[in-house]
This record gives structure tokens, C-alpha cells and sequence, in this order.
């Protein structure tokens, strides 16, 4: 075979390998090592320049691979700035003391000459420099040569192609991250429209209480509800579960304040048969029946010291024991919590955990009292229209302007309870199809002064008052007064309901589980 033969063969296979390569290092490596055998060079680089064009990049050298354009110590700046190669001698190579440079050097065996050349696309584009090493230093002869530069003309081409579909990956990425993004925003809108149905208000505190409740359930991190009583505490634990990818699961509710401290542990932990005296048999405790869903933990400051460090240890590896039982169990259940307590006070005067409070609060909620967003007044009133509307089959048709004015004068110590109490007091007395009107609007009544100087409540007629208290200048401790009014004024509430606890903590404005509480604390009971 001929010379020219010979130098066409090796040029087809330098040829093909290039375009073969399908990413930029391959490419680059495989024209180096095909430039060092076809020209005897003892060691060839390509450094290519960064995307913001301030950096030139040796992947192949293992340490100081990197070269810093504007940092003329080294002689690639010198090539860069006047876009033209150059020759640098062994002797010159030793003078420059740039790490990186040096250690280029050092890699390449020290050669006599070195060529740098640098390497620009048609466009004008500067991809990077090539760097070729030898110890006879002809580089006429080489650079000269159509095969070399045919070779730097394809490794152009294909150099170029190269960041061209690395650049369409990189749109396809951003494009992908913005649609996902957009995605992401659509979805968080939806939800929060969905929650805006059962958890209602405009107001911007709630706008944004939504989408943090949103975000919440979209995660697994305990949640920390806080917030006055009646201000929809147990309305967020329910929308967190919903929303969460748990909303097939159980929800377990347990109102900590609602169960004697007696009882917790084991209605939380559940036992064995013979656990102690009366449990003639096993039993599933509340944490084993959330599995798979959410365990909503209210009145979470009333839960006794030595149950929260059980409960600290349950969140830790969520593994239990049962009472009387020698195996643990697990659970997997998300944590919701609600408190209308401060903790933080509780955590001062030593009888709440200060790591249980962190571990609860992994994403704190707090809900705003309706005092404080009374643009949510015109929705919530409207939504309680609504539902006793669509319970009773008739109903107001609305609230009037002025009605609307009353109510935003009011300060809802109860909050969003007290609110739907006005609400459905109101629906009462007003003719179906009418506006609510301001007259019709009770608030303050349970705590308005009367002539006898106790309270009266709308719906408490007839025999008032068989209250039995201290006359109020006999008052030396308010506290304990105050505690007598409110056990009074429960315990007559239950007489008048006939015991229904359900009836009475309507009346009162207070749920369920609060009036049992509070009737636990103060021995009140049921007749
Ligand atoms: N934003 C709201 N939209 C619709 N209804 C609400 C809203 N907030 C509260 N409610 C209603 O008000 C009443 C009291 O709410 P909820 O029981 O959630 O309060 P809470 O903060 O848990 O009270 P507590 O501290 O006494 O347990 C419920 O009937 C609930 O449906």
C-alpha cells in the first residue's frame, strides 16, 4: 500500500472513531489518543471552556484540572486572548509556576515543545484548546499535514455537534423542571380549592393556611396545629389527612384532655388480656388501629409527662409495646397534633417536653382567631347558611349587610364555633328565603350582665339561675371562683339537657370533648 493510501486508511478510521462517540469526554479522549498514535506525540490534551467561557476544563489531568481564563500565569489565557497557537519550549515550560500548568507538565513527561492551539467553531464559538506534546519539536511538519488538519476540522465538527445536543438536553431539562414546576403550582391550587370547600375564608391568613396545609400533606412530617379553641383546629388535621396520600387510611382521633390520664396509656398503647385487673382481653390500642393513616392527637398539653415520654420514644422508630404485651408492635401513622394551650408555657413551667414540643412541631400550623381575619366573616357566615340550609331543607337566603356589620364589630372569643352558633341561632328566626338580619344576632349573651348579676343565655328560659356562689365581694380566690362558676354553670346546662353531654356543649358553645374535660376536672356529673 502507498503512502497516500496508508494516510487515507488512517484517516477513515480516525474518522469514524470520532463520529462514533456520542458524548463530549468520550469525544476528547478519543481524539487525543488518536492524535498522539497517528503523529508521535508523546502525550496529547484537549481542555475545553466552560459554558460561562471563564474556565478552561482538563477532565484527563486528576488534580488542578482547572484553568482560570483570566489568569495569565499560565500560557492557555495568553492562547485564548490572541486566538492564536503558539510553540512553548521545554525551557520557558519550567519558568511558568502555575500548579495546574505544572502538573500538565509533569503528566506529559516533560517534552521538549509544546503545541497550543485553539479551537473555534465556524460560528466564532471558542471551545477550548488542544495541547500537544513531542520531543522533536517540527510542528510545521505536523500541523501542515492535510490528515491533521482534516482530523481538527472533524474534531471541530463533532466538538460542536456535541454541545449542540448537550444544549438541547439542557433545554429539555429546564423545560421539563418549568412544566414540572408549573405542574406542581396547578396541583397545589387544586388541593387548595378542594380544602377551600370544607376549611372556608378568604381572608389572606387562611389563603395561606390552606397552601401550607397543602404542603404539610404532602409530606410526612409530624404537624404541631395551634391555635384558640373553636378556630378550626380539627378542621386542618382532617384536611392535612384528605390531602395526604394516607387519605384511604384511618384516621384515629384522640382528645388527650377528653380520656382520665388513667386510661391514655392504654387506650394509646392498647394491652394484653391481664394486663391489670379488668382487662379480660386483648386489646388494639389507637396507635396500632392508625396504621396506614393518621393519628390526630388533640389537647396535646393535657397528656401527662410520663405518657409524653412514651410517646417521644413511639415517634422515634414508631415501635411500641402494649401494655402487658413482651413484643413491640410498629405502626406507620403521621402525626398530627393540636393544642390550644401555649406549649411554650407549658414547656417553662416544666410540664410539657421540650423534645416531644420539637418532635410534634416538624411543621407548625398556626390558625389565626377570627378576630383577626374578619374578611373571613361574609364566606364562614355564608357557609353555615348553607349547611343548615341543606340539614333542616330550608333556610335564610343570606345575611344582610348590616348583620354582617354587627358581627364584624364582635371580638369571637369562641372563635369560628361561636360564629356557627350565632349562625344557626340565627337561621332559626329567620323566615326561610330572608336575609339574616342584625336583630336576630345573639353574642354576649352567655356573659351579658342580667339583673340579678349573673348570665343569661338565650335559650335558657323559665327557672334561671339555681347557681350557688359566693356573693362577689366574699371572692378571694378568682381563679378557684371562676372554676365554680363554670363547673355551676355545666352542671345546671346538663340538668336542663337532661344529661346529654352532646346538647349541653352545643349550648355552651364548646365541643364535646372539651365539656367532658372540663367535666372530669371538676366531678360533674351526668344527671
Ligand atoms: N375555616 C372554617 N371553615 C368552615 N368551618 C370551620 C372553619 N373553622 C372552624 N370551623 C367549624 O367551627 C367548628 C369548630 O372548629 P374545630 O372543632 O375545628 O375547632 P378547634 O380549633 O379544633 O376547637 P377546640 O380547640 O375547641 O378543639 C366546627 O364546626 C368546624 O367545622
Amino acid at each position: 500500500m502507498g503512502r497516500m493510501q496508508m494516510e487515507l486508511h488512517t484517516g477513515i478510521d480516525l474518522a469514524v472513531a470520532l463520529i462514533q462517540q456520542d458524548n463530549l469526554p468520550d469525544l476528547l479522549k478519543t481524539a487525543t489518543k488518536q492524535l498522539e498514535n497517528a503523529f508521535g506525540l508523546t502525550r496529547c490534551w484537549a481542555l475545553e471552556l466552560d459554558l460561562s467561557g471563564r474556565t478552561l476544563h482538563c477532565s484527563d489531568l486528576e488534580e488542578h484540572g482547572e484553568f482560570d481564563c483570566g489568569d495569565f500565569s499560565h500560557p492557555f489565557a495568553h492562547v485564548l486572548q490572541t486566538g492564536k497557537a503558539r510553540e512553548l519550549t521545554r525551557a520557558a515550560s519550567y519558568r511558568l509556576d502555575h500548579v495546574g500548568f505544572q502538573a500538565l507538565f509533569e503528566a506529559s513527561d516533560r517534552p521538549r515543545s509544546l503545541w497550543l492551539e485553539p479551537l473555534t467553531g465556524n460560528d466564532g464559538r471558542t471551545l477550548g484548546i488542544l495541547v500537544l506534546c513531542r520531543d522533536e519539536p517540527d510542528w510545521d511538519g505536523i500541523t501542515g499535514q492535510p490528515l491533521y488538519g482534516g482530523l481538527r476540522q472533524l474534531l471541530v465538527h463533532q466538538w460542536i455537534t456535541q454541545l449542540q445536543s448537550r444544549d438541547q438536553v439542557w433545554q429539555r431539562r429546564l423545560l421539563k423542571r418549568s412544566l414540572d414546576h408549573l405542574h406542581d403550582a396547578e396541583s397545589v391550587r387544586t388541593r387548595c380549592e378542594q380544602l377551600a370547600r370544607t376549611l372556608v375564608g378568604n381572608s389572606q391568613a387562611m389563603t395561606s393556611l390552606r397552601a401550607q396545609i397543602v404542603r404539610a400533606a404532602g409530606s410526612q412530617l409530624s404537624v404541631l396545629v395551634q391555635g384558640e379553641t373553636g378556630c378550626g383546629k380539627d378542621v386542618v388535621a382532617r384536611g392535612i389527612h384528605e390531602l395526604s396520600d394516607r387519605a384511604e387510611g384511618p384516621m384515629v382521633v384522640v382528645n388527650c384532655a377528653a380520656i382520665p390520664d388513667t386510661l391514655l396509656e392504654s387506650e394509646l398503647f392498647g394491652h394484653t388480656r391481664g394486663a391489670f385487673s379488668g382487662a379480660d382481653q386483648d386489646k388494639q390500642g389507637l396507635l396500632a388501629q392508625a396504621n396506614g393513616g393518621t393519628l390526630f392527637l388533640d389537647e396535646i398539653g393535657d397528656m401527662p409527662m410520663a405518657l409524653q415520654s412514651k410517646l417521644l420514644r413511639v415517634l422515634e422508630g414508631r415501635q411500641f409495646r402494649p401494655l402487658g404485651a413482651r413484643k413491640e408492635q410498629h405502626s406507620d401513622f403521621r402525626l398530627v397534633a393540636a393544642t390550644h394551650q401555649p406549649l411554650q408555657a407549658g414547656i417553662e413551667d416544666g410540664s410539657f417536653r421540650r423534645d416531644l414540643f420539637y418532635r410534634l412541631s416538624q411543621f407548625p400550623l398556626r390558625v389565626t382567631p377570627l378576630r383577626e381575619r374578619p374578611d373571613d366573616l361574609e364566606a364562614l357566615s355564608r357557609h353555615f347558611i348553607r349547611l343548615y340550609t341543606e340539614r333542616e331543607g330550608s333556610g335564610p337566603m343570606g345575611i344582610s349587610s348590616h348583620a354582617l356589620h354587627l358581627l364584624a364589630g364582635y371580638d369571637f372569643p369562641g372563635n369560628v364555633r361561636e360564629l356557627r352558633n350565632i349562625i344557626e341561632l340565627a337561621c332559626l328566626q329567620t323566615p326561610g328565603g330572608d336575609d339574616i338580619q342584625p336583630e336576630v344576632l345573639r353574642m354576649n349573651d352567655l356573659f351579658e350582665e342580667s339583673s340579678d348579676g349573673w348570665t343569661s343565655a338565650p335559650w335558657d328560659v323559665g327557672d334561671r339561675n339555681p347557681v350557688d356562689l359566693p356573693a362577689v365581694e366574699d371572692i378571694r380566690d378568682l381563679k378557684a371562683a371562676a372554676q365554680a362558676f363554670e363547673a355551676a354553670i355545666i352542671r345546671e346546662r346538663l340538668r336542663q339537657y337532661g344529661g346529654n353531654r352532646a346538647q349541653a356543649a352545643e349550648s355552651l358553645g364548646l365541643p364535646k370533648r372539651t365539656l367532658a374535660h372540663k367535666c372530669l376536672k371538676y366531678q360533674v356529673a351526668e344527671s
